[in-house]
């Protein structure tokens, strides 16, 4: 039995990892971390969880924790999975840490975008970034793991057979995304509030979003080693959880929706949680909901010469707390899909 501790178990990611993790049938935890619930019940926090979790919610202490768990999730806000690692932790057990600590290799390049002091530095090298289909091998013998955003997963995962077999101009790509509000967390803020949130949609963090620079570092990697440039906006949706990414660029090569298809089933065919669907249908949300899976397609838009891509995902599950257990089951050596072959559910 695999023992797992969570710090931020009691944020929208951290509940979400304690629901799958309570139907993996190889692992147990041991560490419900919290700041603000302390001593509290944990099923006294999230309801759903009555008479299914009976522990209290514990503080970040990651130095004993580490000497408990064979593998922590760190789902809370950025910078303190960076200021609480060190030596000795990483040396005890292995991280997956959900925020964007350790995801770009830049340092500059996260401090610039994230307006913070990276506190471990020297450990962002061996970190490895956590997109399962694309990086399996890396993964299985990390002690550190970068789980990827949201965003950046379903738009780099609808992008990547594109872009890795050079079938666009990369200088062209323009990335469209909407995300349900669980992906702003549980945190109280105003912007997040019903009334301004519901019955509406708005962009924001328009060229200056965060996640800009983590989906240039890695599809840059997919194409010639370095960050591309693309253009990458966000919207917030009144939904509760869900991204859609709708993606653009231009055609280098005259090639038919059968070139393109067999591109995808290359990467995908055998992927277990990324779906390549029927010709003419457009991923949705709603039919990704509670699942590990990524829906994606495509359309050939012979006016402009581009191709338009488009992937579905939910959030908190392949967006963060799936793809952390999918990455756990990796590195502990556990069939990848254990606990996550759960089915969408609908409405
Ligand atoms: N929501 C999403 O869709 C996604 C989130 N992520 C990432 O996962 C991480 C968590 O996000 P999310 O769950 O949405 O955020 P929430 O705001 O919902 O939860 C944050 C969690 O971190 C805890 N926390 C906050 N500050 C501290 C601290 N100083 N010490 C210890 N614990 C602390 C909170 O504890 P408490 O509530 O007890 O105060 C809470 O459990 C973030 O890095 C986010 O970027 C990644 C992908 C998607
Ligand atoms: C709707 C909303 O606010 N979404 C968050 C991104 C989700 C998230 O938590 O970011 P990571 O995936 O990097 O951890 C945002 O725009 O900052």
């Amino acid at each position: 039995m695999v023992k797992v501790g969570i710090i931020g178990a009691t944020g929208y990611a951290g509940q979400e990892l304690v629901r799958i993790l309570l139907g993996h049938k190889d692992a147990e935890i041991v560490w419900y971390g919290s700041r603000s619930y302390i001593d509290q019940e944990y099923a006294s926090v999230y309801r759903n969880m009555f008479q299914l979790v009976d522990a209290k919610c514990m503080d970040d202490n990651m130095d004993e924790l580490s000497k408990q768990a064979d593998v922590i999730f760190t789902a809370t806000p950025q910078g303190l999975c960076a200021s609480l690692v060190n030596e000795q932790i990483l040396s005890n057990t292995k991280i997956v840490d959900l925020s964007a600590d350790f995801r770009i290799k830049d340092v500059a390049t996260y401090e610039k975008w994230y307006n913070l002091e990276h506190k471990s530095p020297q450990f962002i090298e061996e970190a490895v970034y956590g997109l399962c289909e694309i990086n399996r091998e890396d993964i299985k013998k990390a002690r550190l793991i970068a789980n990827p955003g949201c965003y950046t997963t379903c738009s780099i995962l609808s992008l990547y057979p594109l872009v890795k077999e050079r079938l666009v101009d990369v200088d062209t790509i323009i990335v469209d995304a909407k995300s349900g509000t669980s992906g702003a967390g549980r945190g109280a803020k105003v912007a997040n509030l019903y009334c301004e949130v519901n019955e509406s949609i708005k962009a924001y963090g328009v060229t200056t979003h965060r996640h800009t620079p983590e989906i240039e570092e890695q599809l840059g990697y997919a194409y010639d080693g370095t960050p591309l440039t693309i253009n990458f906006t966000p919207h917030l949706v009144p939904m509760n959880r869900g991204i859609l990414v709708t993606a653009y660029a231009k055609l280098v090569k005259d090639v038919s929706y059968e070139d393109i298809k067999a591109v995808y089933d290359k990467y995908y065919g055998k992927e277990r949680f990324v779906r390549v669907l029927e010709k003419g249908v457009c991923p949705e949300t709603r039919w990704v909901e509670g699942s590990n899976y990524v829906d994606v397609n495509f359309v050939i838009d012979p006016r402009t010469k581009r191709v338009v891509v488009m992937g579905a995902m939910d959030n908190l599950v392949k967006g963060a707390a799936g793809q952390a257990v999918q990455n756990m089951n990796l590195i502990m050596g556990l069939p990848e899909e254990e606990g996550l072959l759960m089915p969408p559910m609908f409405p």
